[in-house]
């Protein structure tokens, strides 16, 4: 089965404008709004895969019928811990004449010891041994920046696959509870360690020290300069498909919801890197925080090529 846990839900809100003036009024064209934060699009991405998978997390109380009803409505399978308060709203900003993506993310609810409890108690009754728990987003306010090491602990201890994707001091924190599987952007590989180049060759060497602390596979995404994907069986370059860019918001959770599927169906790390970057490639091309279309990750796949990187 296939967890995804995100501890700060959003409801995305992405406005499209030609250019955004700062410090005027300025007029959208239009918004879309969303139920997002990075493990729920990855669970909207495994559904159009034609995987399974249940969100878990915390989500705000006093707006939550909206959220839930937009996940009832993808026939997404849930149980949150709900908290005091609401879930934070994430404005993306996408200005079409620049072609400039902007977010804009809020801090979220406040968590209490107690909420924290409920949730690790939620996750010991549900992880089984060679479960997939994606672990995903920043934590919202009230819990410490260790609390993902001890997700990651309680999770390996009951056999679990682990897979996670977040930044800053949660990133760095998180990584002391030795992983399974990273997705970082090549801002956030950068955080955690020290990168002189950014060609795909210094990116692999780099992203393969992170086995000394337990990591098994590695994918760094570098926008629309492609992604390198590093396992300790090989090391693996994709450029990035040009394509015309909707929102990037949602892309580094598209190929985490396909490193998931993948590893669920028994895909080989070919197999899995390329249908990451395909789902990542169909969810820049799809507006708002939506999923891409099977058919849409489909015709992205056929354009992939993959250069073996020697080490
Ligand atoms: N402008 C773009 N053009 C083409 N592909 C893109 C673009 N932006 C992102 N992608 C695809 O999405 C992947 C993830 O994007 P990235 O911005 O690196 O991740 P994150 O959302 O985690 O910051 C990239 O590796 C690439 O395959
Ligand atoms: O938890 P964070 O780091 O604030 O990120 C939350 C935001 O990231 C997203 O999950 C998009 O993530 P990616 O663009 O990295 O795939 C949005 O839905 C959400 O608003």
């Amino acid at each position: 089965m296939i967890y995804t846990v995100t501890p700060n839900p959003a409801i995305d809100i992405t406005i499209y404008i030609d250019t955004l003036e700062r410090g005027k009024v300025n007029r959208s064209r239009y918004f879309l709004i969303d139920a997002g934060g990075k493990g729920i699009n990855v669970s909207k991405v495994i559904k159009i895969l034609g995987g399974k998978s249940k969100v878990l997390g915390f989500l705000g109380k006093e707006n939550s019928s909206w959220f839930t009803k937009y996940l009832q409505d993808m026939k997404l399978d849930f149980d949150f811990v709900l908290v005091e308060g609401f879930t934070r709203t994430n404005i993306k900003i996408v200005e079409e004449k620049d072609k400039a993506y902007t977010d804009l993310n809020q801090n979220g609810f406040e968590i209490t010891e107690k909420d924290k409890n409920v949730l690790l108690d939620k996750l010991k009754t549900l992880a089984n041994p060679n479960d997939i728990f994606v672990l995903s987003g920043s934590l919202p306010s009230g819990v410490k920046a260790d609390f993902y090491v001890e997700i990651i602990r309680l999770l390996k201890r009951k056999g679990a696959v682990v897979i996670f994707d977040a930044d800053g001091a949660a990133l760095k924190y998180g990584l002391e509870g030795n992983p399974d599987i990273l997705k970082p952007n090549i801002n956030e590989l950068q955080s955690v360690l020290t990168l002189n180049e950014e060609n795909p060759l210094a990116i692999a060497r780099s992203a393969k020290s992170l086995f000394q602390k337990g990591v098994k596979k590695v994918l760094v995404s570098m926008g629309d300069k492609g992604a390198v994907f590093v396992t300790e069986q090989i090391s693996l370059y994709s450029k990035g498909i040009p394509v015309e860019v909707k929102s990037t918001a949602g892309a580094g959770d598209s190929m985490v919801a396909a490193i998931s599927y993948g590893l669920s169906k028994g895909m080989n790390d070919e197999e899995i890197f390329k249908l990451a970057v395909a789902c990542a490639t169909a969810k820049v091309a799809t507006e708002g925080v939506k999923p891409p279309t099977k058919k849409e990750i489909e015709r992205f796949l056929k354009k992939i090529k993959l250069e073996r990187l020697v080490m």
